[in-house]
């Protein structure tokens, strides 16, 4: 599976906490971020991450280019809800994608928590089915 890990700046030791916690179940994924959030995650697992740009600089953007494909299975993006963000519609873009596409997708601790054992208990596992079937991409367009 394909997972996209962001966490703006407030939530990035949460981030690092999450992924360390996880990481087992994380290394037997794809992973991608945007570029800080990247490196923290890198840090704290040694996980391999592919980073994107920073948030604010494009990565959302990018992240949200591949949900558009149906080729992200899930994101966790631990948002700031406390703190303006100069590229909120970037933010706000990204999710909207993932409810066009059906993704999972977690923006708080709690559920992100959630989510990572549902992938390890096979929850997920309908991702498999969506992006084996291009008809159902279409269906989308
Ligand atoms: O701003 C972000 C998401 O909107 C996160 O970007 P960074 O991971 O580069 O800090």
């Amino acid at each position: 599976m394909k997972i996209a890990l962001i966490a703006h700046d407030e939530k990035k030791p949460q981030m690092a906490r999450l992924a360390a916690a996880y990481r087992e179940i994380l290394r037997g994924h794809e992973l991608f971020a945007t570029g800080h959030t990247g490196k923290v995650v890198a840090d704290a697992t040694g996980l391999t991450v592919k980073c994107f740009n920073s948030g604010p600089l494009g990565g959302d953007q990018e992240i949200g280019a591949l949900i558009a494909q149906n080729k992200m299975d899930l994101v966790i993006f631990l948002r700031d809800p406390l703190t303006a963000q100069p590229h909120e519609p970037d933010v706000n873009a990204l999710i909207r994608l993932a409810d066009v596409y059906d993704t999972p997708l977690a923006t708080n601790f709690g559920t992100a928590e959630v989510l990572l054992r549902g992938l390890d208990a096979g929850f997920v596992d309908f991702r498999q089915l969506v992006n084996g079937d291009e008809s159902k991409h279409e269906h989308y367009e």
